[in-house]
């Protein structure tokens, strides 16, 4: 099997214009074929709080009213996705940005939780691999925003690193994938706030015990528990790190690496 490349860029990489453009350089210049799954949090945050729309998330999740869904929509699938695929064009890399609604690409359903009312957040329940493989065996990368529909014309906010996990898992039956989840810091850190603090390699046991004793917290929980679903789902490996050094979290020189044991 060939190995596909499945990058996840985070929001606070996304709101920062020259490690943007830095970033879609480096993920232009890998060789083979990839996808890139965008955030965008960060901007959503910072729009919807300018429009007086009071936003709240709760366990890394947005919680959607209508109004948040329609900024987040333009937000995502609007300017960041194409903006990112005009950025990859320029650096002479062939793209298609996509949202889980085109093509049918990310089918979900509005999430359905006791006792939170999430609004129009959407968990995933199947991924169009077959339409993805086509595109990707044309050499062209995909780029995925976080919005997902449910077939039935309603549009999903979904958390962008689970989309990566979703499209990294279900294309583990074509290729041997490697994910890669890019950030603002060098990767799952020891004290979140010292970026030498690099953990090498982590397992499930020894993320138990860190995030018993706080020291992964927030968004990082996540995605962190979306990195073990990939392994443990098909995925060949993942890698937590620095957006900046692409390179290197591809070749094993940087970043978290998860382990299973
Ligand atoms: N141990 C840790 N190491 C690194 N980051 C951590 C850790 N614990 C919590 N975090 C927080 O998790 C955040 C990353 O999660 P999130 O903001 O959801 O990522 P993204 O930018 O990909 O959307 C970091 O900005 C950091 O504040
Ligand atoms: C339902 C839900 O939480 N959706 C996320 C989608 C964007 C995202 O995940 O962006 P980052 O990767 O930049 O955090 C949100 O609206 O924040």
């Amino acid at each position: 099997m060939s190995t596909l490349y499945v990058v996840k860029i985070g929001g606070n990489i996304i709101d920062d214009e020259k490690k943007l453009s830095s970033f879609l350089k480096d993920f232009a210049a890998v060789k083979g074929q990839k996808v890139l799954i965008h955030g965008g949090g960060k901007l959503a945050t910072k729009l919807a709080e300018q429009m007086n729309v009071p936003q709240q998330m709760i366990d890394g999740r947005r919680i959607t009213d209508a109004e948040t869904l329609k900024i987040v929509t333009m937000v995502y699938a609007g300017f960041i996705n194409k903006n990112v695929v005009a950025q990859l064009q320029a650096n002479n890399c062939n793209a298609m940005g996509l949202t889980g609604a085109d093509g049918n690409v990310i089918l979900a359903h509005k999430r359905n939780h006791p006792t939170i009312d999430y609004g129009f957040a959407g968990d995933v329940d199947a991924i169009n691999t077959s339409l993805l493989k086509s595109i990707l065996d044309q050499q062209i990368a995909v780029v995925m925003a976080p919005i997902t529909h449910d077939q039935k014309g309603q549009l999903l906010n979904t958390n962008a690193d689970t989309i990566a996990q979703e499209v990294a898992t279900s294309l583990s039956a074509l290729y041997d994938v490697q994910l890669i989840y890019s950030f603002e810091k060098s990767g799952v850190l020891l004290d979140a706030n010292d970026d030498s603090t690099v953990i090498k390699a982590i397992n499930p046991v020894y993320y138990q015990q860190l995030k018993s004793e706080q020291k992964i917290f927030a968004g990082m929980i996540p995605k962190l528990d979306n990195a073990f679903a990939a392994l443990t789902r098909g995925v060949k490996k993942v890698i937590i790190g620095k957006a900046e050094q692409l390179t290197d979290l591809i070749t094993g020189n940087a970043g978290t690496s998860i382990v299973h044991e």
